[in-house]
């Protein structure tokens, strides 16, 4: 793995409210940040005590029992009261909707923020994330991302299929430890907000005592809420920053959602893994195909594209699935069936290498991790055999080397 700079060292963390010292952003191993056991005691608190505000729908709602509505205090150190933060009454001048400012709930737990787009997760949100960590460690809050859905670039264009699904970031949570995001529901007309009214509405509903992002984020009507604004307004009302630095490969690229995506394009998955701190993968179901691989000697599951979500390049990858407990190396192909059809649809076919069962109905976990070839044209059955040979070598070759990235993943589906 290559290793990661920030584009320019320190001055990561401005202190509004000077609680804060300085930090980098740095690129330790994704692994840091694991630890499952810990997000769920933390979620359930999260859950409980942002229950019942609005007007932006917050996800996790539904799944907070009625009874336990409210239930929440004031931060585990008892603080609340005598916090250094602007008065909530006055960022209820202006409701959006949703409930009376009256009925507002006064308790809530005091938490940094990230905020940002996260289609999935990648090493520039980690930075963010350890950021907002050690900043809530410190201060004896919470922290949580505040995320926008569907994906602001889905609703003003340009975004047709995302890295990742629902599902997926779910289970990129788990293994890394993220808390479930509050979605705010993203609109054009929601894109015209004022930056200072999307922070004060944002206040008003959660104890934001501290916001974390990259320094070129842009919020707000016409992208007009910048670093610079960010500095004056949590300066005004006592809040911490950090406007972190980008990361950047040590080859320059800038590590970006809108990167990986083209990289997962154009079928170089290898790079993309580079990017994200773990390998690019999908969820999919198993679904019967024309059973030809089976005759071949190479039966191939067949996978269903998912319309929501991007689908790598055309090519042969080797790859991993886990299935049955274990991960097991997969030769995958992504393409039409040149050899038998004229013009087949795009399939995405997996033969998992020694493995006799049955996959049909499945939803198994697919785990890219090079593209081996594009895809060819061959002249009968006899020479594509010989090719398929060929690529399960290199397969189990690529996937004995990839054994400390697949184990970034160490919270995994127990059945499939
Ligand atoms: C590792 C791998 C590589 C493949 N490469 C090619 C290829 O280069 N050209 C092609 O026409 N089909 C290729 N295929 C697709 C096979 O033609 C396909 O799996 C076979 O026709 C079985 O299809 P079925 O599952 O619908 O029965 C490849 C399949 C696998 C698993
Ligand atoms: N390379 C990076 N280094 C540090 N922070 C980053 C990096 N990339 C994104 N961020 C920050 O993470 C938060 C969420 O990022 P977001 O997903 O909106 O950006 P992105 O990855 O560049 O996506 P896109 O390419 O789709 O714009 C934002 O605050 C953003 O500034």
């Amino acid at each position: 793995m290559r290793r990661l700079l920030p584009r320019r060292r320190g001055a990561a963390l401005q202190s509004a409210g000077s609680r804060g010292r300085s930090g980098t952003c740095r690129a330790d191993s994704v692994r840091r940040i694991a630890g499952f056991p810990v997000l769920q005691l933390r979620r359930q608190r999260f859950l409980r005590e942002t229950a019942g505000q609005r007007p932006w729908r917050v996800r996790e709602l539904h799944a907070v029992p009625q009874s336990r509505r409210g239930a929440g205090g004031r931060g585990r150190d008892g603080r609340g009261e005598g916090l250094s933060l602007p008065r909530r009454a006055e960022s209820r001048k202006r409701p959006r909707g949703g409930l009376p400012a009256s009925q507002h709930p006064q308790g809530g737990t005091p938490v940094i923020v990230c905020i940002g787009a996260f289609d999935g997760y990648h090493r520039g949100h980690f930075s963010l994330f350890r950021q907002a960590r050690e900043m809530a460690a410190r201060a004896h809050t919470e922290w949580n991302v505040v995320t926008f859905s569907p994906h602001p670039r889905y609703v003003l264009g340009g975004l047709k299929a995302r890295l990742f699904t629902r599902e997926d970031t779910a289970f990129l949570r788990r293994n890394f430890d993220i808390p479930e995001p509050l979605e705010i529901p993203f609109t054009r007309e929601f894109a015209s907000t004022e930056p200072r009214l999307f922070l004060d509405e944002l206040r008003a509903r959660l104890d934001v005592t501290g916001i974390v992002v990259g320094r070129e984020f842009r919020f707000g009507r016409e992208r007009s809420g910048d670093g610079e604004f960010l500095l004056r307004y949590c300066a005004e009302h006592g809040l911490e920053l950090a406007l972190m630095p980008q990361l950047v490969m040590d080859d320059g690229i800038v590590v970006s959602s809108t990167r990986i995506r083209d990289m997962v394009q154009a079928g170089n998955v290898d790079q993309a893994a580079e990017l994200l701190g773990y390998p690019w993968f999908l969820f999919s179901r198993v679904v019967s195909g024309d059973r030809r691989g089976r005759a071949m000697g190479y039966p191939t599951a067949n996978m269903l594209p998912d319309e929501k979500k991007l689908t790598p390049g055309e090519g042969v990858y080797a790859g991993a699935m886990w299935h049955g407990g274990c991960w097991r190396p997969a030769a995958i192909s992504v393409g039409r069936n040149p050899t038998f059809l004229v013009q087949g649809s795009l399939r995405i076919e997996t033969h998992v290498i020694g493995f006799h069962g049955d996959l049909y109905g499945r939803r198994p976990l697919l785990a890219f991790l090079k593209r081996l070839r594009l895809m060819t044209r061959f002249s009968g059955r006899m020479s594509l055999m010989k090719q398929l040979a060929l690529d399960c070598e290199e397969t189990q070759r690529v996937f004995g080397v990839s054994q400390p990235l697949l184990k970034v993943f160490h919270c995994l589906p127990s059945f499939d």
